[in-house]
């Protein structure tokens, strides 16, 4: 067997469309859509996701403001600019790109966002509002992860979902949106005893380690749903410069009933539920 691949360059292709007919529907009631990015410190692979955010609300749309700071940056600076955008009107989402440098409190720069401009969903307040199923913004790469388990016709209620990380920004938002949407969810980490015993009764398996090719075949029930939402850049050998996932596709496809690619997965529809969201806040300030 070998299992169908989940495309999420197909799948946000399809959302952007609609997105991008929301977004001029809102403009030509004289509310165009906009996000402001924040972009501290000179990290290669922030100012490439940066980049790709910006060209993605572009070519739906949407306006983007971009903010760049140096890595020596003085947060005080930072909180200034989020006082300001928290004020301004004309924008709906601030998405402040992470990891932040050292100097930086990072709870203290996501709890200065304004919650109903929060489009990544980071906000203490939006996570315990997620925790208590009326969230204001769902977090965007769990958020893809449940778009696509739809799309792909995966059934979650009922479901044994395994969830490997326990970040704020993934493992745990996804294991809330499971649990929400019905599964028995167990989440992993790198405390967990018997790794395998848990992945071999998924029938969603998660993975969010950020390990290249951790999950392999053998530890995959067959027939089940394979998500992958490591982005990782191998360093060296013959596939140096090369991205991978958390999970090792050719051994996985082996087993799995449906599986996600990296890239052209779960990264894609990342960026498209930041669009989604950035319409959203819009569409509220709009007043519909
Ligand atoms: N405040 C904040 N919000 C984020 O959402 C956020 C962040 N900080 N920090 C970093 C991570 C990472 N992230 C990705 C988004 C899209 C792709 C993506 O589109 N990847 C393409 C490949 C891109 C490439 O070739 O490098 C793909 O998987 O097909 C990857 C990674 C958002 N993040």
């Amino acid at each position: 067997m070998t299992a169908r691949i989940i495309d999420g360059n197909a799948l946000s292709a399809r959302v952007r469309g609609e997105i991008a007919d929301r977004a001029a529907a809102l403009a030509a009631r004289g509310v165009q859509p906009c996000l402001a990015v924040l972009l501290v410190g000179a990290d290669p692979a922030s100012a490439v996701y940066v980049r790709n955010k910006v060209a993605a609300c572009e070519k739906a749309g949407i306006r983007s403001l971009r903010f760049d700071y140096p890595q020596d940056a003085d947060p005080a600076d930072v909180m200034a600019r989020l006082g300001a955008l928290n004020a301004d009107p004309a924008v709906h989402g601030i998405l402040v790109q992470l990891p932040l440098p050292p100097q930086f409190d990072e709870t203290a720069v996501l709890e200065a966002i304004d919650i109903r401009k929060d489009v990544d969903g980071f906000h203490a307040e939006n996570v315990g509002r997620l925790s208590q199923n009326r969230e204001a913004f769902i977090p965007c790469t769990p958020h893809g992860v449940m778009k696509m388990l739809e799309a792909a016709d995966v059934k979650v209620a009922g479901a044994e979902a395994v969830v490997i990380g326990r970040s704020n920004i993934v493992g745990k938002p996804m294991a809330m949106l499971l649990t929400n949407a019905g599964a028995t969810v167990t989440v992993c980490h790198s405390r967990t005893r018997d790794l395998a015993f848990h992945t071999r009764r998924a029938d969603i398996l998660v993975a969010a380690v950020g390990k290249p090719r951790f999950v392999t075949g053998d530890m995959v029930k067959p027939g089940a749903t394979v998500i992958d939402v490591g982005i990782n850049r191998l360093q060296d050998g013959p596939e140096a410069g090369k991205l991978c996932g958390d999970v090792d596709f050719e051994s996985a496809k082996a087993v799995a009933g449906a599986i996600t690619p990296v890239p052209g997965g779960v990264g894609p529809m990342t960026i498209t539920m930041l669009l989604e969201n950035t319409v959203i806040s819009a569409a509220r300030a709009a007043g519909r």
